[in-house]
């Protein structure tokens, strides 16, 4: 299976060496500034559960220099996603799917709109890895989780193939049949931990260890199931008490991408998570103010 890699940062590098090192054939689509960079330093993966180096990684910088492309992770931060949808627009065209694993709900609806429905497989992942100032990925945490799930009835044969590889691969990948819920269990998570931990400025240990601050994670967690059933998802009481668990169970020092990002001064994906809710909760009539309250506070730091 030929897949590209669309945006070589932390999560995407890290699944894109991980499906070369199984020995698939990956390329990496960046920008101009990346590919220097890779040339420069090579693409490596620092993990506890085991360093990799991919050895003359293909990289390019036009999608239409990539050949018989069957499938795109679609890993960029949400801010930059409608930049790449006219590139995309071209591999799509040369039969790609095209699998995001970015944080959040809105962006399905956009690539689904751009590139047609039945193009976009559901995906997320569940991970803690970060560039070095080299390029090369951190990987911090003993997770390494990749879920896909058909989003159209008409995707089963190329999950079917991809669940193959990705399982061959060095990381958790597993197939869901309710790829939505996934989606929706995932963003009801990171926009509790990514909201409280920016917000505050603090990994989740001394959040958990005040319990006037966690409460405020545990209301978003229930806004965002509230917001979850307003659009048919089921997300249940059981879903947000095992996202409470996991909050509980993450090391002290843990924290959300988000956060990194606030400690490192660059941009936020505050408007594509947070800022993404409040707009669904605007549609659905419905009101977050928790939330809304997040949103407020971390929107002076989106811009680093
Ligand atoms: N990191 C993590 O542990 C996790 C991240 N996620 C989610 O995954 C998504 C990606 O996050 P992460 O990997 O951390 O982000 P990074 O910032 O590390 O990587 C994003 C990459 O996208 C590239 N990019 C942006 N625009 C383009 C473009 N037009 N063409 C090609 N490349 C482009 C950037 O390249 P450039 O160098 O040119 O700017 C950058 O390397 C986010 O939605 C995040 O919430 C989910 C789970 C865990
Ligand atoms: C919570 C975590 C680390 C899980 O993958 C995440 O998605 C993020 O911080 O962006």
């Amino acid at each position: 299976m030929h897949i590209v890699v669309f945006g070589a940062g932390a999560l995407g590098t890290y699944v894109g060496a991980r499906l070369e090192e199984a020995g698939e054939d990956v390329t990496f689509l960046v920008r101009e500034g990346r590919a220097q960079q890779i040339q420069k330093n090579g693409l490596y993966i620092w993990s506890a559960k085991g360093d990799y180096e991919i050895i003359n990684p293909r990289v390019i910088t036009d999608p239409n220099d990539a050949r018989d492309v069957d499938l795109v992770l679609i890993s960029v931060k949400g801010y930059h996603l409608p930049a790449t949808l006219d590139n995309l627009k071209v591999l799509t065209e040369k039969g790609a799917y095209v699998l995001p694993v970015l944080n959040g709900i809105e962006h399905i609806e956009t690539l689904k709109i751009h590139l047609g429905s039945d193009s976009v497989i559901g995906g997320l992942s569940f991970i803690m890895a970060t560039l070095n100032d080299e390029g090369h990925v951190i990987h911090s945490s003993d997770f390494h989780d990749l879920i896909i799930g058909e989003l159209e009835p008409t995707q089963s044969t190329i999950c079917t193939k991809f669940e193959e590889i990705s399982q061959k691969a060095n990381m958790h990948a597993t197939r869901s049949d309710s790829i939505s819920l996934e989606l929706w269990n995932k963003y009801m998570f990171i926009n509790a931990l990514s909201g409280i931990t920016t917000a505050t400025n603090l990994p989740i240990g001394p959040i958990r260890a005040n319990k006037e601050t966690f409460y405020v994670a545990e209301k978003v967690l229930r806004e965002m199931k509230m917001l979850a059933n307003a659009y048919g998802v089921q997300v249940s009481e059981a879903d947000l008490e095992t996202a409470k668990t996991k909050l509980w169970r993450l090391s002290k020092e843990a924290t959300s991408s988000m956060h990194q990002d606030r400690r490192k001064d660059t941009t936020l994906e505050v408007e594509h998570l947070h800022g993404g809710a409040i707009r669904l909760a605007e549609k659905a009539g419905i009101d977050l103010p928790y939330t809304q309250t997040i949103y407020g506070i971390i929107k002076p730091f989106e811009n680093g």
